[in-house]
């Protein structure tokens, strides 16, 4: 098929590209490098650009004719969303529109949205499926809800099939060692413990440890980008051939604290880094565990890397090269 991937140039589009190209999918990136990178694009062709520019956007749409639109393009920092809302709602949910809009124009209508988590807020019942209620407690989460709200009402005026893919906590590097998280600053749980063992950071921030949980901190459920990449390729598949609209959530089932995460990455490095605990994190959720049986059931999905050590040892392979990459430039 020919595919078109926003933000295929990021962390999770580049994985994806690569299962694409993998699969003999002929594949065009959009992305603008604002934190993508031209070597995460393995497979296909790299067209820079903004979905800012609806010119430029409809004239790819318009030229290359995909089978399938991917969007991964988007902001993604919870906190930062906190402060700086409107580049959120402008990024987010205006340049979704652009899309969309030049999607209807050229008589594109088969679309896989990058939606998260953070669409649910605090779940009341864990976990979470995708019945619940959609109450974001961040502008990030409810940039991501008007996303799918867009969606559902073009789905049900004719004009698109779509599904919403809910990202839970995404986490671990290529199995292949070729890509990986490479933010130029990172925030991720995993990331920045694993470069506070480096030594790139003197300590690791917990925030809160008040949480009504077991031991106080965050809990969340990791899934390894890979298994995340195989995602999109069933409901792709899902997609294409029924045409059904569905939102699915995307994770194991099950979380680990972020003390947890703490000591899985001090075991895997062998570094025993300093954490200092202090206040919370605005806008984060104390506890998000994935119900991804719909998922299964819908699209014949099944993960391969469900286990915490193995992601992190991945991550940690990841940022050993990153480091090479860097210190060799
Ligand atoms: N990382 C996670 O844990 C997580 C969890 C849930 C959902 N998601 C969603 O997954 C998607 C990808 O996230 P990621 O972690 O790979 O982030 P990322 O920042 O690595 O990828 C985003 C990509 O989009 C590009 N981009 C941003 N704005 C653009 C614009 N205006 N025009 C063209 N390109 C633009 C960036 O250059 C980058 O390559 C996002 O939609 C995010 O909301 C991520
Ligand atoms: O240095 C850090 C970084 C994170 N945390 C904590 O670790 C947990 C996980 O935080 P991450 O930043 O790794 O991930 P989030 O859960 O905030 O958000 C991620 O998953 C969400 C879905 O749940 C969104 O989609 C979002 O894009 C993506 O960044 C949170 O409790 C956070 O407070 C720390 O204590 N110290």
């Amino acid at each position: 098929m020919k595919l078109l991937v926003t933000g295929g140039a990021g962390y999770i589009g580049s994985h994806v590209v690569k299962a694409l190209g993998k699969k003999g999918h002929q594949v065009v990136v959009y992305d603008n490098l604002s934190t993508g990178h031209p070597w995460a694009v393995t497979h296909g062709e790299l067209v820079v650009a903004d979905l800012a520019d609806r010119e430029r956007l409809e004239g790819v749409l318009a030229a290359f004719r995909p089978d399938v639109v991917l969007h991964f393009a988007a902001l993604i920092r919870v906190e930062e969303s906190v402060r700086e809302p409107l580049k959120y709602y402008r990024t987010n949910v205006s340049y979704t529109l652009n899309l969309l809009e030049a999607m209807t124009r050229c008589g594109v209508r088969n679309l896989i949205y990058s939606s998260t988590a953070a669409v649910y807020g605090i779940p009341e019942r864990l976990p979470v499926d995708e019945t619940a209620p959609l109450a974001p407690i961040n502008p990030y989460g409810a940039s991501k809800v008007m996303g799918e709200k867009i969606m559902e009402d073009l789905a049900a005026a004719g004009g698109l099939n779509y599904v919403a893919l809910r990202y839970f906590n995404v986490a671990g590097a290529d199995s292949e060692g070729e890509l990986g998280q490479a933010y130029r600053d990172a925030t991720h749980l995993i990331t920045r413990a694993l470069k506070t063992a480096a030594g790139e950071s003197p300590r690791l921030y917990v925030y809160g440890t008040d949480y009504d949980t077991p031991d106080g901190t965050c809990i969340r459920d990791y899934i390894h980008v890979d298994d995340l990449a195989s995602a999109h390729l069933c409901a792709m598949e899902y997609l294409v051939a029924t045409g059904r609209s569905v939102a699915l959530n995307c994770g194991y089932g099950h979380g680990y604290s972020v003390r947890e995460v703490v000591e899985t990455v001090r075991k895997v490095t062998g570094v025993d880094f300093p954490v200092e605990e202090i206040y919370r994190r605005a806008g984060d959720s104390p506890v998000v565990v994935a119900d991804s049986t719909r998922l299964k059931e819908t699209t014949g999905w099944s993960p391969r890397h469900d286990d915490l050590e193995f992601i992190v040892r991945s991550a940690h392979l990841w940022e050993q090269r990153l480091a090479t990459r860097v210190a060799g430039r």
